[in-house]
């Protein structure tokens, strides 16, 4: 058996990919953010406070005939990103790309931090990192992909996000027709919970790649990509209107910058990000400064191969043999 479902970017600059879920009896189709970086899946609920709730979609545990609820358990979760949600626990059947999981945990939101509130475009997260980063107490829940897994005709899923337009999240098989390089795997660590890795090494504008590893996470919850100041100076220092913006919080450059690609090995195999991949977005609505896709992970602690990178990418999460796979898109 298998899954395959459409993901869509959330806005011009690609800041979040949104895919469609179906929970409950009749189903709730919800739109979705899947996130490696993370383990639960919860949700905008008719639990959510109603000032908290409005503009999204709402999953009503009292309107499925299949919803449980786990009694005695509850999440809290905090982000990278400082945002944060936290609540109660139902199991439902939870449908993703025409595959059910039959007794799926999904966490409802009682609580929502502001940004959560404010992103209306997104009614939660479907977490797809390893189960030992899920944040349900007293027991831990598996995720959507862990529960399926078993049943999937190969343990493993595909992410293929692209720029401006539909991609893909495939469930227990790998359509190589999405990628024009061969795939390259290397071995995840999911000690964490994240989907962590290696890279070989990197370059900047197509030169060849040095031999400085990199060692990270690749999360389709990030948008951006975040690596050591080194690799980022190394890379803006081809940029020539390139400069740190304090408001901004991170390196901006003049729109009509044609800038270099980045590529890194992994796998044996070579994946670059065009320039105009690293370009995310003007400023502001209008604006003659844009933002770049590339910027520092020194003040987070651990490298993140995020949104940037993954469109450059077909990208093999295979669980069944705790590794990563990479294809040149
Ligand atoms: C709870 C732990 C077990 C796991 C937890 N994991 C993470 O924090 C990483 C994970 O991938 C989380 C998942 C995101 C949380 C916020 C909502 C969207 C998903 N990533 C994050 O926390 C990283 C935050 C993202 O990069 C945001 C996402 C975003 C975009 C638009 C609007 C709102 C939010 N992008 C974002 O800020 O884009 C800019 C910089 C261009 C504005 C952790 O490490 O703490």
């Amino acid at each position: 058996q298998t899954g395959s479902a459409n993901t869509n970017p959330s806005d011009s600059a690609d800041d979040e990919y949104i895919t469609s879920v179906s929970i409950g009896t009749p189903a709730q189709v919800l739109p979705l953010d899947f996130d490696t970086g993370s383990s639960d899946l919860w949700v905008f609920s008719s639990e959510t406070p109603k000032s908290s709730a409005s503009g999204h979609t709402l999953y009503s545990p009292s309107k499925s005939s299949t919803a449980k609820k786990l009694s005695g358990s509850t999440w809290s979760i905090e982000y990278g990103d400082k945002s944060s949600s936290s609540g109660d626990v139902y199991t439902d059947v939870v449908t993703i790309g025409g595959f059910s999981v039959k007794t799926q945990a999904v966490e409802s939101a009682t609580k929502v931090s502001t940004q959560f509130v404010q992103d209306t475009v997104i009614s939660g997260l479907v977490g797809l990192g390893f189960d030992v980063g899920n944040q349900v107490s007293p027991r831990p829940q598996k995720t959507w992909f862990s529960n399926a897994a078993n049943s999937l005709a190969e343990p493993l899923f595909t992410a293929d996000l692209r720029h401006q337009e539909t991609g893909s999240y495939n469930f227990g098989f790998i359509d190589t027709s999405l990628a024009k390089g061969t795939i390259g795997y290397t071995p995840a660590d999911g000690s964490e919970g994240y989907w962590g890795f290696t890279a070989t090494g990197y370059s900047v504008g197509g030169a060849k790649l040095n031999r400085n590893s990199i060692t990270g996470i690749a999360d389709t919850g990030t948008t951006l990509l975040l690596l050591p100041d080194n690799i980022v100076d190394a890379y803006y220092n081809n940029v020539e209107s390139a400069q740190y913006d304090d408001s901004q919080e991170g390196v901006v450059f003049d729109c009509s910058e044609d800038l270099p690609s980045f590529s890194f090995g992994v796998g044996g195999q070579t994946i670059t990000i065009s320039g105009d991949l690293l370009n995310l977005t003007p400023i502001e609505e209008g604006s003659s400064t844009c933002f770049g896709g590339l910027q520092s992970s020194a003040d987070i602690g651990i490298n993140i191969f995020g949104d940037v990178a993954l469109k450059a990418a077909l990208v093999v999460f295979d669980l069944g043999n705790e590794r990563l796979g990479w294809a040149q898109k």
